[in-house]
């Protein structure tokens, strides 16, 4: 699903209005119907108390179309008039007119501190204060307002953006904005959904068609990719009945040091439950035995070090190698890590202590074979890229970074994203379950896996990163977050590749 800058969304609401010859009266009513719809058949009907609070905006005229289309189903629903300015739009007019002529209840009008109503536990609060166009921080009491609901407990829908938050930059530290539940956002998903900084404001996230000119939305340019299963079902190439093992490529797993074998392990059982035809795990002696009993599919090569590598050497053809997971930054072990830089001219995957070795030596990065993915968490990042001022400057930096180097990143968080060249994609699957020791090892060894079996590094990334959050999302309903652990991520991905087939809205 494409995500757009908001500027080219009023741009598509012009056009809509255009094209389909309808008034924006018209856009309006058929935008809040759909938001009216997912709110109704979220509730059951009855005496639960409504708030609707509208702006004097379009968000506000969605509001009290959304607050009509309530009241003539039956819902218990006050209005409350967030009258912060006398500018008020055209089609919130016509939409206030329409709602006084139902008669009773009035809407009430909010204009001073003391005019805000109480907001019970009980209630179900409507945000329509501000959308896309709000163009300043709340302040005075209408930021008292936004603070207040917050501080309700009530159940809170917003709807097209949290009230307070940007649609295209980041909020300064004290900056009152809603923390809504759900958000029902117009066409588009806004990128400041999925960042870290912001996402929390959000909640869950549900996209409404509304049905803006697809002609006109197609020609736009793209911000960013929200992943969806029909893209990684569009990505998929099934297996042809007469492949071999060697058809889906060698992968060489490379890391490992006294006490953390663990993790190679968990990347290479990765790679192999995502489908590569073979795997070897090249590691320091002390892990010969471990890896050969916990994981008898994979082959295991032994550096002449015994606690950590010391000098890499092997003489198979591996389609992929993948580097760092357990490794250390020893001095030794980074000489190794840079004599196999030097010898390696296909696109690798670079993860933990790779990525910790490469921040300590910047000049390893003009060694890295164009297309390399590299799999920082936001702590590895910042030791690759250096400080960041909010989130959206941080990916513009990583942006920089990788273009510097022709390279694959997949910011690992809470919603991965994935950057190559001017692209970017966001994944949408996951839990808090995943923030599990190890999570990342299995998440490298599932794209490593992907490169050996022929897709190229980007669409490794993409299809790897939402299979190991879908797998992450089976194994939590399984186990709960609290119960899962890393290799449970893997034990889960072949569930998640079955389900890819399955006609089922719920997987996408
Ligand atoms: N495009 C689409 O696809 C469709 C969009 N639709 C809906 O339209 C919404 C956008 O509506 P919008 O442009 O009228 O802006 P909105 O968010 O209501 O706020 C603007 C008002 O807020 C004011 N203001 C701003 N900041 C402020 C502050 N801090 N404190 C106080 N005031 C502040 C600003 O005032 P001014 O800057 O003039 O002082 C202005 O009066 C969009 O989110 C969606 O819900 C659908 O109906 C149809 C399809
Ligand atoms: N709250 C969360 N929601 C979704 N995914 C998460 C969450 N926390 C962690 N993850 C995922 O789990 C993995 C954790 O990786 P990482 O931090 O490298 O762990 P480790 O170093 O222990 O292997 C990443 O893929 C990340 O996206
Ligand atoms: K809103």
């Amino acid at each position: 699903m494409n995500i757009y800058d908001v500027r080219y969304l009023a741009e598509a609401d012009e056009k809509t209005i255009e094209r389909q010859e309808i008034t924006s009266t018209d856009l309006m009513e058929r935008a809040a119907t759909e938001a009216f719809k997912e709110i109704i058949s979220r509730l059951e009907p009855g005496p639960v108390p409504i708030k609707v609070f509208a702006g004097i905006g379009n968000n506000g005229g969605d509001g009290l179309v959304i607050a009509r289309l309530l009241l003539g189903e039956g819902y218990n629903v006050e209005v409350f008039i967030v009258d912060y300015s006398r500018n008020r739009s055209k089609d919130f007019l016509i939409n206030y007119n329409k709602l006084k002529e139902l008669g009773r209840p009035w809407p009430v009008s909010i204009k001073s501190e003391d005019e805000i109503p109480e907001i019970a536990e009980t209630d179900i609060v409507i945000d329509a204060i501000f959308g896309i166009g709000l163009n300043r921080p709340a302040e005075g009491w209408v930021a008292s307002l936004i603070s207040k609901i917050n501080l309700s407990s009530a159940l809170v829908i917003a709807i097209d953006m949290p009230s307070g938050l940007f649609a295209d930059k980041m909020p300064k530290t004290g900056h009152d904005i809603i923390k809504a539940h759900l958000t029902l956002t117009f066409q588009s998903p806004k990128l400041v959904f999925y960042l870290p900084q912001t996402g929390s404001y959000a909640g869950e996230v549900e996209v409404l068609d509304i049905g803006l000119d697809q002609d006109f939305l197609s020609s736009l340019p793209v911000r960013a990719k929200l992943i969806d299963h029909i893209q990684i079902l569009d990505m998929y190439r099934p297996r042809d009945k007469f492949s071999h093992k060697g058809t889906y490529g060698h992968s060489l797993i490379i890391g490992g040091s006294y006490g953390k074998i663990g993790s190679i392990s968990l990347t290479a059982r990765a790679a192999l439950r995502s489908g590569a035809g073979m795997v070897s795990i090249y590691a320091p002696s002390c892990g010969y035995e471990i890896l050969q009993t916990v994981l008898p599919e994979a082959m295991v090569i032994m550096d002449e070090g015994d606690k950590e590598i010391m000098n890499i050497k092997y003489d198979l053809k591996p389609e992929v190698v993948c580097f760092g997971m357990g490794a250390g930054t020893s001095g030794t072990t980074t000489g190794a890590f840079r004599n196999l830089l030097e010898g390696i001219k296909f696109p690798m995957v670079i993860d933990a202590d790779g990525l910790n070795m490469l921040s300590k030596n910047k000049e390893f990065l003009k060694l890295l074979p164009p297309q390399s993915v590299l799999t920082p968490h936001p702590r590895e990042l910042q030791r690759l890229i250096g400080d960041w001022e909010d989130d959206l400057d941080k990916l513009d930096k990583a942006m920089e970074f990788l273009n510097k180097y022709s390279l694959v990143m997949v910011l690992k968080d809470a919603h991965t994203i994935i950057l190559s060249g001017n692209e970017m994609y966001i994944n949408d699957t996951g839990n808090p379950g995943m923030a599990t020791a190890g999570a990342g090892d299995v998440l490298a060894g599932v794209i490593t896996a992907f490169i050996s079996q022929g897709y190229s590094p980007l669409e490794a990334a993409i299809i790897g990163t939402w299979l190991h959050g879908r797998a992450g999302d089976l194994a939590a309903n399984e186990l709960s977050y609290e119960g899962m652990i890393a290799g449970d991520i893997t034990n889960y991905i072949g569930k998640a590749i079955l389900e890819l087939f399955k006609n089922d809205e719920d997987s996408s």
